[in-house]
């Protein structure tokens, strides 16, 4: 086994199965061991993929230290879990290929899966693979590009090698805070941009929040050191048109329901949400405007009401664009 996806949620999976269509032996984490034995023996994940088919060479476990004999693990579990899951499992993990799955920011520590996993495995190489995909669509195998930033060039060559498939097309590039900060911010902008669909502001609303949204975006991850082509690319610009505009967005549809101030599963993976506060958090202490994001976070708070949000957004002073 070449490959190991650690957590069989919606994303794990859908990349266990286009990897395991390459032909590579493909192992799956679940947290969950009656999960992970029902997946093994139906080949599907009903509670988190339904719908898709795992290959045969894609085994499913809920032990660690059946996949470690994989050079290459995916760390497929959401934002707000992944420091805890490394420090449980840095033993096993330190030292390895890394590649972060995850988008959002820490709320504990501020930081960013690449700064995660290096913090809590520091002789591991860390990479993320982010970008515009909704999970249903890689299972189906339709046509995909994303963004697998490494650090290090020869392991980010040998990882777009060895992730990419004919149909999940995969773009390098070095820069892993502009990869990170561009699939972390752009749902803090899709819960925005549902919130105008679910309020009933029109689509040029929408247009104009995800424009003043990029621009926000941009100007905290540059000044975190994020490249400008990074931000315009698949994993910044690419991936929030994406999510902005799809009802496939978890983020999105958690916005529409705020919006039309109508309930939303709680158990619902929204990244956005957690990451709103601690973006907020961060470009505080750096004094960078982020008003939509900051906005965000007020709503999911509880802070503001939506009236309240879309009248403070609208009467800050007109500026140059
Ligand atoms: N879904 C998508 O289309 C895409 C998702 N992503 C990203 O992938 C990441 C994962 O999202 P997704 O797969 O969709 O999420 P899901 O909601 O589908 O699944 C969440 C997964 O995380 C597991 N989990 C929950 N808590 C923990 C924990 N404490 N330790 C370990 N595992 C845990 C769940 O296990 P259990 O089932 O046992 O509760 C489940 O396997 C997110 O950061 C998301 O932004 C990126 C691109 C596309
Ligand atoms: O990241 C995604 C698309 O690229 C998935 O979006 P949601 O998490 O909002 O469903």
């Amino acid at each position: 086994m070449t490959i190991a996806v650690l957590g069989a949620g919606a994303f794990g999976t859908a990349l266990a199965v286009a990897l395991a269509r390459n032909g590579d032996a493909v192992g799956l984490w679940a947290r969950d061991a009656g999960h992970a034995a029902a997946m093994q023996a139906t080949r599907r994940n009903d509670r988190r993929l339904p719908g898709a088919e795992l290959p045969q060479n894609v085994t499913v476990s809920a032990e660690i230290a059946d996949f470690l004999a994989a050079s290459t693990i995916l760390l497929a579990v959401p934002m707000q879990r992944l420091d805890a899951f490394l420090h449980d499992h840095a033993g096993a993990l330190d030292g390895r290929m890394l590649v972060a799955c995850c988008k959002g920011i820490d709320l504990a520590s501020g930081r960013g899966p690449v700064a995660i996993i290096a913090a809590a495995c520091p002789k591991a190489t860390p990479a993320i693979l982010t970008g515009p995909s909704f999970a249903a669509d890689i299972a189906r195998g339709l046509p995909t590009a994303l963004t697998l930033a490494c650090a290090d060039p020869r392991a980010g060559e040998a990882l777009q090698a060895e992730l990419s498939t004919p149909v999940l097309r995969l773009y390098r590039t070095e820069d892993t805070a502009g990869a990170e900060l561009g699939g972390a911010l752009k749902n803090v902008i899709a819960i925005a941009a549902g919130v105008v669909s679910g309020a009933g502001l029109g689509d040029s609303a929408r247009a104009a929040l995800m424009t003043r949204g990029f621009a926000e975006m941009s100007r905290l991850a540059f000044a975190l050191g994020a490249r400008p082509e990074t931000l315009a690319g698949l994993s910044g610009f690419g991936d929030l048109v994406l999510t902005c505009t799809s009802a496939q967005s978890r983020n999105f549809r958690f916005g529409q329901a705020l919006g039309a101030g109508e309930p939303f599963d709680t158990t619902t993976t929204v990244e956005g949400a957690a990451t709103a506060e601690a973006a907020s958090v961060v470009a505080g202490r750096m004094a960078i405007d982020i008003p939509i994001t900051r906005m965000v976070a007020a709503l999911v708070g509880g802070h503001v009401s939506v009236p309240q949000a879309v009248e403070a957004l609208l009467s800050r002073p007109l500026k140059k664009e």
